[in-house]
């Protein structure tokens, strides 16, 4: 994988550039559709191409060893030829899903012990098996397996936490760096840094992962319920740190506010689960504002859903017709509105790169943060 510089904000930390994987190219800044357990949940591939236009999607590891397992993933040949999406993919390694799903689970140095929250049944993973399963699931960019530090903790279990997220990653390394790639295609490991609120520790934690000198590098433990203030003065912090070649990857972020304030300090990739979570629960987010669509004041409105925002759902369908296809609990109401968030996140991130590449993104920015919190 290699990452090409474009452009450099004069008056922020912002960066276009491309980066190149076996699967194809992907412009950053970019957004990262969650796709958890091998479908980014009720949109089709040709959707996701053709309408999101998306670049890139993520998978889980934590999902899909469990389910459909590493057998079926193998004898298919892996996640893109399961789920037919021919251009990159990234998948979390897990760290964080065992601690957010699992009802039961143990951490040892060997990894973690966790009960499956499908069936209850027991598992091991560890540094190791985590890179085995992903060389398996044949994702291009793969996660270091790491503890998602909870949020608030304190200072003594950061410390501890962060030192074994290390140590799981030495570990990683050393396992992928001597495995071949099972599918033909090279794979990419990033390292995750870690060090929850506290500086000294997001410090020694960025300066660890920047020392592995891998071709990406993600920030994590962030996203976890600190305030938007904190995410912010984490991630600017371990951003100065981290190599400005080489792409940095803020794990589970975020609302189209926080995507643009870490765009301006030097972030390049962002995945979260909001665009397609709120639009089941009938929260639109457009290049006007906010919708709640469920709301009375949409009953009568037939007016396209986003008629600025382009692509086909946006400007197909009403504003009445999604609303009453939300009250009356029909599944083409989350498609729709899936479709409709994920276009709108793919071209807020492409609107930021065309600024950035103009040398107007500061400007643009600021105001564009204040339009996007606009509740309609
Ligand atoms: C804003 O959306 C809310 O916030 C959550 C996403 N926040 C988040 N923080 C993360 C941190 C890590 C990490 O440190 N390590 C690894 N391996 N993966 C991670 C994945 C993460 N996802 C959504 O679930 C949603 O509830």
């Amino acid at each position: 994988m290699t990452f090409e510089f474009l452009a450099k904000d004069p008056a922020s930390k912002a960066r276009a550039g491309v980066l190149t994987t076996a699967h194809g190219t992907i412009q950053t800044p970019i957004f990262m559709p969650v796709g958890t357990a091998g479908t980014v949940k009720a949109v089709h591939q040709r959707e996701l191409k053709e309408d999101v236009k998306a670049q890139i999607i993520l998978g889980n590891t934590y999902h899909l060893y469990l389910r459909p397992g590493l057998n079926v993933l193998e004898k298919a040949g892996g996640l893109h030829k399961f789920n037919g999406w021919d251009r990159p993919i990234l998948t979390d390694s897990g760290g964080y899903q065992v601690f957010s799903l699992s009802g039961t689970r143990k951490i040892v140095e060997e990894g973690v012990k966790f009960r499956s929250h499908i069936d209850g049944s027991s598992h091991l993973f560890t540094p190791e098996n985590v890179m085995d399963t992903q060389r398996t699931i044949g994702a291009d960019i793969i996660m270091a397996f790491d503890e998602c530090t909870p949020y608030p903790c304190d200072y003594k279990y950061a410390k501890n936490s962060m030192e074994r997220t290390h140590r799981w990653l030495q570990r990683c390394i050393d396992r992928f760096d001597t495995t071949d790639p099972k599918y033909g295609y090279e794979q990419t490991l990033f390292p995750i840094v870690q060090g929850s609120t506290y500086k000294d520790l997001r410090i020694q934690s960025a300066e660890t992962i920047a020392s592995k000198n891998r071709p990406g590098n993600a920030i994590g433990g962030l996203s976890v319920g600190e305030p938007a203030e904190m995410m912010y003065e984490m991630t600017e912090l371990v951003c100065d740190i981290l190599p400005a070649d080489k792409p940095r990857y803020l794990m589970g972020v975020g609302t189209p506010a926080n995507i643009l304030e870490n765009i301006a300090l030097g972030v390049d990739m962002f995945d979260c689960v909001l665009p397609t979570r709120n639009a089941r629960n009938g929260m639109l987010f457009t290049t006007q504002g906010i919708i709640n669509i469920r709301n009375e004041r949409w009953k009568e409105d037939f007016s396209p859903i986003d008629a600025e925002l382009g692509g086909y759902v946006s400007t197909f369908y009403s504003k009445a017709y999604l609303r009453h296809l939300m009250h009356a609990t029909e599944m083409l109401g989350a498609q729709i509105a899936s479709v409709h968030n994920l276009t709108f996140y793919l071209w807020l991130v492409g609107q930021a790169r065309e600024q950035i590449m103009a040398g107007t993104f500061r400007a643009w920015k600021d105001q564009m943060v204040k339009k996007l919190m606009t509740r309609l």
